[in-house]
């Protein structure tokens, strides 16, 4: 049976597969303000997103993904901490059983009730693929979402939950912007680190947002009426689908705010 979330093949067996797990840069990690000194050098984070690229909605069995159509500039992440063009490529969330836990990074031992992350590709290779084993070859911005009012904006993407709810189904999802879904802030912390599923590839230049957008409890509810499995599997809902924060060995976290 392959990696997963639960107790035979979740996060601490992912060594077994992927030797990578106790690598010098894996994600997530706790951020710890404190020691993420603000640099001067990094620039503003530019999203220039096309709703027109919007394709489908996924639930691929360890989470539900929107996907992009990635063969132009046309839904771009450039600024920030990197140099060059990325293309989005898909966006995708965490998130837990209960409110009281679900996403994946942390802010001083804080864990929020889910995160979203926005994947993007280094356009100096020639797709996703080969980018994704590259040192340089992604970029995730990844997005808290804290308990609060109603979020409209994500609502739009758990009205089309129902069509996908088991591993494998997936429905058009035209015209959809994932700007709405930022907060208003784009103040990041920003390290070095990796896909925080297997294959835990050491690629991404995380670009984790200060500000945390709102979701509600009904909304949260929504989230684990997925099934990790297949219809006609034992049912079992998804959820609880985050990596807890992996060690900083040595790396250093950068903020773009003072
Ligand atoms: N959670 S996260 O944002 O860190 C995150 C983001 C993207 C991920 O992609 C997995 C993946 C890798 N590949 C792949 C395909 C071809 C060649 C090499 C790799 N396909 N899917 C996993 C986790
Ligand atoms: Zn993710």
């Amino acid at each position: 049976h392959g990696w997963g979330y639960g107790p035979t093949n979740g996060p601490d067996t992912w060594g077994e597969g992927f030797p990578i797990a106790n690598g010098p840069r894996q994600s997530p990690i706790d951020v710890i303000p404190g020691q993420a000194p603000y640099d001067p050098a990094l620039k503003p984070l530019k999203l220039k997103y096309d709703p027109a690229t919007s394709q489908g909605i996924l639930n691929n069995g360890h989470s539900f993904q929107v996907d992009f159509v990635d063969d132009a500039d046309k839904s771009t992440l450039t600024g920030g901490p990197i140099s060059g063009t990325y293309r989005l490529r898909q966006f995708h969330f965490h998130w837990g059983a209960s409110d009281d836990r679900g996403s994946e990074h942390t802010v001083e031992g804080v864990k929020f009730p889910c995160e979203l992350h926005l994947v993007h590709w280094n356009t100096k290779y020639p797709s996703f693929g080969e980018a994704a084993s590259q040192p340089d070859g992604l970029a995730v911005v990844g997005v808290f979402l804290k308990i609060g009012a109603a979020n409209p904006s994500l609502q739009k993407v758990l009205d089309a939950v129902d069509s996908i709810k088991f591993k494998g189904n997936q429905a058009p999802f035209p015209g959809f912007d994932p700007k709405i879904l930022l907060p208003s802030s784009l103040d990041y912390w920003t390290y070095d680190g990796s896909l925080t599923t297997p294959p835990l590839l050491e690629s991404v230049t995380w670009i984790v947002l200060k500000q945390p957008i709102s979701v509600s409890p009904t909304q949260m509810a929504k989230f684990r009426s997925l099934m990790f499995s297949g219809e006609g599997d034992a049912t079992c809902c998804m959820q609880d689908n985050y990596r807890p924060p992996q060690p900083l060995k040595g790396r250093k976290v950068r903020a773009s705010f003072k």
